[in-house]
């Protein structure tokens, strides 16, 4: 079909559109000789119906590709295209050979239990697999635990179920010692559910397996309530946990509405990225101020935290302020053992940046307003947000996407996550979901929508010109040091530690 336009030729119209790249997903067949080829046994599955499985269309070729950027814009950046997930005629496994593990890594995310359920169902009921094993406690699970055996009768009700029933943890990741497992299990199907963390290791695993040439398929299920993960629209349990969070906004505000001069704050999971706390936000309506980790705040002068907060109070009595986990921890006083401190995967521990807000909000209004009620409401929901089970939504996008796992590897594909990609499930090469990080694009409307919702100050503008005080003072040491002048008595710039004021170029 050509594309018209009023304004211009059909030609010039095709000479806007950038060139599409095909992101091709690992198979078996690239390392593993003669891999044999069977028909798809949903052609004799009852439960479809076989004459339109033989129609084009039910299943998918080479061809079907999903659009990474469906917007053609003129930034020089190149577009991408994935395959799409689904069934396909043929598969390389025969079913009664396949051996299955299934495994849960990193922390808890509403719909771990249905992804597990449907794994279970999905491989047992469409291609009639009977070797379902679920690895327990994580990766180190592997080489620690012997393995549960699973079958649908006795995953029936997980979906109704929080967390995950197969456990999970923390660290343990010796790729030796679970690639030995693997081996020594005879698994030829695997099935890794995980955050960022947990794709990491998929990819090295993956890549020992390659390296053993052992015939064996990966297939990453990206999980995480902080919807940290990229390319993918948002991750599974994300919508549950935006929901749950509401409970606390909605708390915080009847606790501040409540109280002469009332501040309610909630802080909201979200380690790097402020997506829940934004959707929350934007949900709710109730919020004065979200504080997310992409963007820098700070407490004290013109444009900071108190000044808006003060007037808020001054106009409406209450206020509510929403903070990720992640927010303002470069500003929060730490000792040197707090520096380093890390879970057991390697991630930093935070300190709780809503007790210190807390604090420093009482510190404040005590000098500022010393004969005037004032009353801080902190609700840590924390582990309410993600330990429950799935909503409606999340447990239908579970579903779809342990069954494109389950039709990706059958058919031959590894080294590849499943997910949607503009609302429809592709299979994605493991080491670009590994790679790719999701932050709240701050420049994007969303987050002005926020601002637009809240009247927030630009805490933008403020850390730009903190950077650029930073720059400058780093130009001028440099030309210090560079011409021997002043060099000694130059005094470090505000970084973290302090009490949160505006940069001083400022
Ligand atoms: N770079 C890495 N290489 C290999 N394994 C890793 C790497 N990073 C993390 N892992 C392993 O992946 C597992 C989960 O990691 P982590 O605890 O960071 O959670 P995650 O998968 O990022 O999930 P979330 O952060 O959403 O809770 C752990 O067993 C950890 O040892
Ligand atoms: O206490 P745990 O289980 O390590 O998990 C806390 C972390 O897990 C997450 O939910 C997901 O990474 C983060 O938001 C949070 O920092
Ligand atoms: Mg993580």
């Amino acid at each position: 079909m050509a594309v018209t336009s009023n304004s211009a030729s059909d030609s010039d119209i095709s000479k806007l559109f950038k060139p599409i790249y095909l992101k091709e997903v690992p198979r078996l067949s690239n390392y593993v000789p003669n891999l044999q080829t069977r028909p798809n046994p949903l052609d004799h599955n009852p439960y479809f119906d076989t004459h339109q499985l033989q129609q084009d269309g039910f299943y998918l070729t080479q061809s079907d590709l999903v659009l990474r950027q469906i917007e053609n814009d003129p930034s020089p950046l190149p577009r991408f295209a994935y395959h799409r997930a689904g069934p396909r005629k043929h598969i390389r496994f025969e079913p009664s050979d396949v051996r299955v593990a299934i495994v849960t890594c990193g922390g808890l995310c509403p719909g771990l239990n249905t992804v597990i359920r449907e794994l279970v169902v999905g491989l047992w009921h469409l291609y009639g697999v009977r070797h379902i094993l679920g690895v327990t406690a994580g990766y180190r699970g592997f080489y620690s635990t012997e393995p549960l055996p699973l079958n649908p009768k006795l995953v029936h009700h997980w979906h109704d179920v929080g967390g995950t029933l197969l456990q999970t943890s923390r660290g343990g990741f010796d790729l030796n010692r679970i690639v030995d497992a693997i081996q020594n299990h005879a698994f030829n199907q695997v099935y890794i559910i995980g955050g960022d963390g947990t794709m990491k290791g998929a990819v090295k695993i993956y890549d020992e397996i390659r390296s053993r040439k052992l015939e064996v398929a990966v297939v990453g299920i990206p999980k995480t309530v902080d919807n940290d993960v990229g390319i993918i629209d948002k991750s599974f349990g994300f919508q549950t946990a935006v929901e749950m969070a509401q409970q606390a906004i909605s708390a915080a505000h009847v606790e501040a509405e409540s109280a002469v001069n009332g501040i309610g704050l909630v802080k909201l999971m979200g380690r790097s990225t402020g997506h829940i706390a934004l959707h929350a936000t934007l949900s709710s309506r109730d919020v004065d101020c979200c504080l997310i980790p992409e963007i820098d705040f700070y407490l004290e002068g013109k444009g900071g935290l108190f000044e808006f907060l003060g007037q808020r109070l001054k106009e409406n009595g209450h206020a509510v302020l929403v903070v990720a986990e992640g927010a303002g921890q470069d500003i929060i006083p730490r000792t040197d053992s707090q520096k380093e401190e890390r879970d057991e995967s390697g991630n930093l521990v935070f300190l709780d940046v809503g007790e210190w807000l807390k604090t420093e909000l009482k510190h404040w209004w005590a000098r500022e307003h010393p004969h005037e009620l004032f009353t801080v409401k902190y609700i840590d929901p924390t582990y309410m947000i993600r330990a429950v089970h799935a909503n409606a939504a999340d447990n239908l996008y579970c579903t779809l996407l342990a069954h494109s796992a389950i039709h990706g590897v059958m058919a031959g594909y590894t080294g590849f996550v499943t997910g949607p990609i503009n609302g429809n499930y592709a299979y994605i090469p493991l080491e670009d979901v590994a790679q790719a990080k999701n932050p709240v694009d701050t420049k994007d409307h969303k987050w002005s929508w926020v601002r637009s919702v809240t009247n927030q100050p630009d805490f933008v503008r403020r850390s730009v010109q903190r950077e650029r005080a930073e720059n400058a003072w780093d130009l001028t040491r440099r030309e210090g040091f560079l011409s021997g002048k002043n060099a000694g008595n130059m005094e470090e710039p505000m970084k973290g530690g302090h009490q949160g004021g505006p940069p001083s170029a400022t």
